[in-house]
């Protein structure tokens, strides 16, 4: 995004005085520190400037959840997220779709099924139903573990999937809605960006993008907002692709195998810890020598590995090769399941802490673009099962970084037993824009691009 775009956008910024009535769902631009998990801060001011600006009224210990970047909020019309300790509660305001969302969360609750079992694994954990009075009204509310709790600068970002977002009982008249909604984002990619926030690691204050920043964004314009999100105009951090990539690929997984559930205008929650991020990257400026420092990650030379089609992603580039072992896309906790022409094996036994033997990956492509990228990536991806050792299989609180599936007030249950094709391609494309970032970091990248950019001009 140019420096013009963000003025410009900056200039929407909301005005957040206590008299102002507008929600900060229009808000794009810098807001003050105002982190739920700073408990210093006063609770009214956090119910001034987040989660709609309207203040609530409300039982003793709860507050507007801060951390709210989409959805439903406290807007004078509609209730917000609210939050107590590490838990968050989802307001019911529309019966049919809060009993589907309690429906689907009891299912999970009380399913052996291994697909159920295994989704489990990627929501938030449920703690069953509440009954609060808010502004003088009883309401109904799901309780759930607060996915940012650990974090000290909660970067959060809401990725709704699908390029259709109503449910099979929608009217023609919430069809049209919906479909004119992100239009192009979803109709290019099969995901959409209704809301984020990030933490700025140079200056710790916290910016948020709303639902009218989303609806304008396109297939091109969509890498900026993921690099402002990951607060890349410093580098994108290998790290932070890496975790959030690992978590992907498990949801992408999933979403390849099940075969029961059809999820309409579901999210995928991407949070991070930017205050982890900080110190990842001030440990990596410590370590490498001062001249790699000073070399841009990124350059417009990206324009062919953001394409869509290409890479593949390599988890998908990885099934179609059947005589070799390659990753599943699967990670259990003893490491990632590799596909060999028979059956699933496990490529190596992980031991904690792992010591990397060599350097970084790195792309190398000589002669033939095409066979030397293919081959690039699985060397690659040798070299990210370490990584993944390390990320996966060791101490969890070094997981500064993950993803959630929510929003289940959609989900149906499958007619005809094939994959939910709508959810599929939309966490697909996602996985492959953030496959781009992971090959965006490799040291050795932009020396490589640069080579290739010499002699394959007519390529990009
Ligand atoms: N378990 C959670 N932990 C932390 N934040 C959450 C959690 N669940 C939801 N949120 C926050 O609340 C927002 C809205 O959640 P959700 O999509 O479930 O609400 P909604 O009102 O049904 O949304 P929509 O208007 O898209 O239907 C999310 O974007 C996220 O910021
Ligand atoms: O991103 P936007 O522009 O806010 O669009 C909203 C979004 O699609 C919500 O998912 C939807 O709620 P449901 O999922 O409950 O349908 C809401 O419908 P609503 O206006 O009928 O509440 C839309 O307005």
């Amino acid at each position: 995004m140019g420096k013009s775009e963000v003025d410009s956008m900056r200039s929407a910024r909301l005005d957040i005085r206590p008299d102002n009535r507008k929600a900060w769902k229009f808000y794009i631009g810098e807001a003050n520190n105002n982190n739920a998990n700073n408990e210093s801060r006063g609770k009214q001011k956090v119910q001034q400037v987040v989660n709609g600006e309207y203040p609530a009224v409300l039982p003793p210990n709860m507050e507007l959840f801060s951390n709210q970047v989409a959805g439903h909020m406290q807007d004078g019309i509609n209730l917000g997220m609210v939050k107590s300790r590490n838990r968050v509660y989802k307001p019911i305001t529309k019966e049919t779709c809060g009993q589907r969302e309690i429906g689907f969360y009891e299912q999970l609750k009380n399913s052996r099924d291994p697909i159920l079992l295994e989704v489990k694994q990627h929501v938030p954990k449920y703690y069953g139903t509440e009954m609060l009075t808010v502004d003088g009204k009883q309401v109904k509310y799901i309780v759930l573990d607060d996915v940012t709790k650990d974090f000290k600068e909660p970067c959060v970002m809401d990725i709704k999937i699908g390029r259709r977002t109503y449910d099979p009982l929608a009217s023609y008249e919430k069809m049209i809605k919906e479909d004119q909604k992100y239009h192009e984002t979803k109709r290019d990619l099969g995901f959409c960006i209704p809301g984020f926030q990030v933490f700025k690691i140079t200056n710790g204050r916290v910016c948020r993008y709303g639902k009218d920043y989303g609806k304008n964004l396109n297939k091109e314009t969509v890498t900026d907002a993921f690099k402002i999100f990951l607060n890349a105009n410093t580098g994108l951090n290998r790290t932070l692709v890496m975790q959030l990539l690992t978590s992907l690929w498990r949801i992408q997984n999933w979403a390849r195998k099940q075969r029961q559930l059809r999820l309409y205008s579901s999210s995928l929650l991407l949070v991070y810890d930017a205050r982890r991020l900080r110190q990842n990257q001030n440990k990596q400026q410590l370590i490498q020598p001062p001249q790699e420092e000073t070399v841009p990650r990124s350059r417009p030379t990206l324009k062919r590995v953001n394409s869509l089609n290409r890479p593949m992603s390599i988890a998908m580039r990885d099934n179609s090769g059947p005589s070799r072992n390659t990753f599943s896309g699967l990670l259990t906790k003893d490491g990632p399941i590799l596909r060999g022409p028979t059956s699933p094996t496990r490529i190596k036994q992980f031991s904690p802490l792992p010591e990397r033997k060599s350097g970084p990956p790195s792309l190398k492509r000589m002669h033939s673009f095409q066979n030397n990228y293919d081959k690039d990536l699985q060397s690659m991806k040798a070299d990210y099962v370490d990584i993944l050792d390390q990320l996966v299989n060791t101490r969890t609180n070094q997981m500064w970084a993950t993803v959630k599936i929510i929003d289940f007030a959609h989900v149906f249950p499958a007619e005809n037993c094939d994959q939910d094709t709508n959810f599929l391609e939309g966490v697909e494309n996602l996985v492959k824009i953030f496959e781009s970032f992971l090959i965006e970091t490799d040291p050795s990248f932009n020396e490589n691009n640069t080579e290739m950019n010499g002699c394959m001009g007519g390529m990009r």
